[in-house]
C-alpha cells in the first residue's frame, strides 16, 4: 500500500461529507480529479467524458502489457437524511452514502495511488462511475463507445461493500452475483373529490393501495420459489388531507430476479396487474418500467475461481464464500460486455444494512480492500 490508513481516512471522510445524487456528481468529480492530479503522472492519463461530465477514467500504462485490466468504483449517493451523528456526516441535507460508494471510490483511488508510484506490467483503467444508484451511468458511458482502443479492459473488476460481513472479510462467487432489476414508476389518476361524496369520484389511493397488494402475488404465485424474486414498492405519495379524495397516487419500486427470463416475466405480470387495476378502478394508468443497465451481475467463472483461487491463498485475507443477493448493480451490463468479477467487501456494521440512514462501514475495510486488490493484480498479470 502506497497511502497510509490514515490517507485512506481522510479521502474517505471528505467523499463522505459531499453525497451526491446520480449524474450530479461535480463535487466529488472536482474533489477525485485534485487527488488524481497530485499522484506520479509518470505513466497515467486522465480522461473525462463531455456527454457524462461527472464521469472519470484513468489509464496506467504497463511495463509490458499482455491486457488490459478495468477497475470501477461508483461516485452517487442516495435521497436519505443521514442519521449516524459522525463529525463528517453529509453536509447536503436529504443526500447520504449509505451505501458506500465513499468506500468504493477510495480504495479505487488508493489501489491507483499504489499503481502510479509501482508501474504495472499490464495496462490498467480506473473507471470513477457515476450514476449507479439511477440511471445506469456504466451503460451510458459504454453506449458512448468510451471503452475502446486503447481504453478497452480486457476483464474487468468492482467492488461492493457489505455492512453484514466481517471488516476486511472479501466474499464473491462464481456466476451469478447479484440480481437483475427493474425500477417502478406508475402514477394512478382518477377523479378527486369530497370525502363524503365517494360516488362522485375515483379514488386514486384505493386503485394505489389495490396495486400494493396484487403485486404481492407476482412472487407468490408467478416465480418458482426455488428461483426467487422480489417486487419491493418503496414509495407512495397520493392525497392532501383527510377529508378529500386523492385524484392522483404515484408509487416508486423494484422489481428483481437472478435471470433475465424471470426478470421480463416478473415485468409482465407487474405490467398486466397495473393495467387491470385502472379497469377496475376507473383510474388511468401512466407505467414505467426501466431496466436500464441493471442487468443480473455475472461473474465470469474462470477469473471469479481465479480469485477465489488467490484470496484463500493469501494468508492476509479473509476469504468467504457467499450465496448471491437481490442486490442490483449497473456493474452488471458490464460485465456483459467484459469478463470480470465483483465482490463484497465486509465493512462491518451488521445493525444498519446498506440503505439505511445510520449505515456506519467500519474504515479498517479500506487498507484491506486496497491490499487485496492491489495484491491480485499484481498477482493477475503474472498469469
Ligand atoms: C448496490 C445497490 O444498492 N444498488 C441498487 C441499484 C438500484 C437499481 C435500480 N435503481 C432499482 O431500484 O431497481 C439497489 O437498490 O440494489
Amino acid at each position: 500500500m502506497v497511502w497510509t490508513t490514515e490517507e485512506l481516512i481522510r479521502v474517505r471522510r471528505a467523499l463522505h461529507a459531499m453525497p451526491e445524487l446520480a449524474l450530479q456528481e461535480y463535487e466529488t468529480h472536482r474533489y477525485l480529479l485534485n487527488e488524481i492530479s497530485q499522484l506520479n503522472q509518470d505513466w497515467l492519463t486522465i480522461r473525462t467524458v463531455p456527454e457524462v461530465p461527472t464521469a472519470i477514467l484513468v489509464r496506467l500504462q504497463g511495463t509490458h502489457p499482455t491486457r488490459t485490466i478495468g477497475y470501477r468504483a461508483d461516485m452517487d449517493a442516495l435521497p436519505i437524511e443521514e442519521a449516524t451523528g459522525l463529525p463528517f456526516s453529509s453536509r447536503h441535507a436529504g443526500v447520504m452514502h449509505a451505501c458506500g460508494h465513499d468506500i468504493h471510490m477510495t480504495v479505487g483511488l488508493g489501489i491507483l495511488a499504489y499503481f502510479a508510484e509501482q508501474q504495472p506490467k499490464d495496462n490498467l483503467i480506473f473507471f470513477f462511475q457515476p450514476a449507479e444508484e439511477a440511471d445506469f451511468g456504466g451503460k451510458h458511458v459504454y453506449d458512448l463507445g468510451v471503452f475502446s482502443g486503447e481504453w478497452r479492459p480486457d476483464e474487468f473488476y468492482g467492488l461492493h461493500d457489505n455492512p453484514q460481513l466481517p471488516t476486511g472479510q472479501i466474499a464473491t462467487r462464481p456466476g451469478t452475483l447479484f440480481a437483475g432489476t427493474t425500477e417502478i414508476h406508475v402514477t394512478f389518476t382518477g377523479k378527486g373529490g369530497h370525502a363524503a361524496f365517494p360516488q362522485d369520484s375515483n379514488d386514486a389511493i384505493v386503485a394505489g393501495a389495490a396495486f400494493v397488494s396484487q403485486v404481492q402475488t407476482v412472487v407468490s404465485r408467478n416465480v418458482d420459489p426455488v428461483q426467487g424474486g422480489v417486487v419491493t414498492l418503496g414509495t407512495f405519495q397520493a392525497g392532501t388531507a383527510g377529508n378529500i379524495i386523492a385524484e392522483t397516487a404515484h408509487l416508486d419500486g423494484t422489481i428483481r430476479a437472478f435471470t433475465q427470463t424471470n426478470l421480463v416475466n416478473m415485468q409482465q405480470r407487474v405490467r398486466t396487474i397495473a393495467e387491470a387495476i385502472g379497469t377496475m378502478y376507473g383510474v388511468q394508468v401512466d407505467l414505467e418500467l426501466i431496466q436500464g443497465g441493471y442487468m443480473p451481475v455475472e461473474n465470469d467463472a474462470t477469473l471469479a475461481q481465479l480469485m477465489i483461487d488467490y484470496f484463500q491463498a493469501d494468508p492476509t485475507v479473509a476469504f468467504a464464500d457467499i450465496a448471491p443477493a437481490m442486490t442490483g448493480e449497473d456493474f452488471g451490463f458490464l460485465l456483459q460486455q467484459f469478463p470480470g468479477v465483483m465482490f463484497w467487501l465486509g465493512v462491518g456494521d451488521p445493525d444498519h444494512p446498506l440503505h439505511h440512514a445510520k449505515m456506519s462501514p467500519n474504515e479498517g475495510a479500506l487498507a484491506a480492500g486496497v491490499d487485496a486488490m492491489v495484491g491480485f493484480l499484481n498477482y493477475r498479470m503474472e498469469q
